[in-house]
């Protein structure tokens, strides 16, 4: 019997929608990330609607992700406190129901950050998101990219995102041209978007950010995190259209997550 071609998981109306309630309901994001890009996802976070917290010291990360609406855990610098701090707020979360998204940056050949994600691979993260290389090593299928860039292709990296959302119940999504989300079971291709965005820093993290922002407003976790990569997207669309380099698509990066509307989400995204 010929294999069934799936189609497309979700309506354009659906990521309206939820573009629609995260811009009603502003939630509120913990973000617990890099020295790098911590300043940037803030601002990626309020652009497109949300209300940023970097809360990532011990005894107060905990109490925060049992209130949050959503959270990050990004390893990009995790330092020895950081990695307390996320322990605590990871357990807090997962006791509070929180959702939660894991970004293992550069995973692979560092050991401390390496070791560290394999265990919050396990302790069910709602959402694990990183470029193809680091989803590999994660999915014990591949040895890491360079530095906190990928060396893998999406394309290259399907298979091991099926097992790892198999295996750790996320929701796994993986970047790179045409981004590839699946629970597993379900797959959703996000194309469009801007190479522009990999010569941002914090291009791939705030992309944790608004996935966890999303996860507030929905049960179906691929859902959210489809609707996230579909804004984020759209967003770098319009400000590749009218930047001049990477310093200016910044600031209309931003510029275009905060005056994207849900009509013109519906109206762009191109899923497959
Ligand atoms: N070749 C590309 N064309 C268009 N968009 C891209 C390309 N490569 C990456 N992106 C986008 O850039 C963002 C960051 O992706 P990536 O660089 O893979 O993450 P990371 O910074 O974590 O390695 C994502 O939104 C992704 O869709
Ligand atoms: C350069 C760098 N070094 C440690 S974390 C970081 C930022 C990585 O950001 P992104 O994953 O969005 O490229
Ligand atoms: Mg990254």
């Amino acid at each position: 019997m010929e294999s069934m071609v799936p189609s497309i998981v979700f309506t354009p109306g659906e990521l309206a929608d939820a573009l629609g309630a995260l811009r009603a309901s502003t939630p509120l994001v913990q973000v617990l990330t890099n020295a790098v890009v911590t300043n940037f996802t803030a601002n990626v976070l309020l652009a497109a609607g949300a209300s940023p917290a970097m809360v990532d010291v011990p005894g107060e990360a905990g109490g925060f992700a049992a209130v949050a609406s959503g959270m990050l855990v990004n390893l990009g610098t995790p330092h020895g406190e950081q990695r307390a701090a996320m322990a605590e707020a990871v357990a807090a979360a997962n006791a509070a129901g929180t959702p939660w998204v894991l970004d293992p940056v550069a995973v692979g050949s560092l050991g401390i950050r390496t070791n560290f994600a394999l265990k919050l691979r396990d302790a069910s993260p709602t959402v694990i998101r990183g470029n193809a290389s680091e989803i590999m090593v994660l999915a014990e299928a591949g040895s890491g990219g360079r530095g906190v860039e990928a060396t893998d292709t999406v394309d290259s990296a399907s298979a091991a995102a099926t097992a790892l959302a198999l295996r750790s119940g996320a929701v796994v999504a993986v970047s790179g041209e045409a981004d590839l989300i699946t629970d597993g079971t379900r797959t959703v291709h996000v194309h469009g978007g801007s190479k522009m965005l990999t010569l941002v820093t914090g291009g791939g993290c705030a992309l944790g950010a608004i996935c966890a922002a999303f996860l507030s407003l929905t049960d179906d976790a691929l859902l959210a995190a489809v609707a996230g990569h579909a804004c984020y997207s759209a967003a770098a669309e319009r400000a590749e259209a009218i930047a001049s380099g990477p310093g200016s698509f910044a600031v209309a990066f931003l510029d275009a997550l905060h005056t994207l509307t849900p009509a013109e989400l519906a109206s762009t995204a191109v899923l497959s």
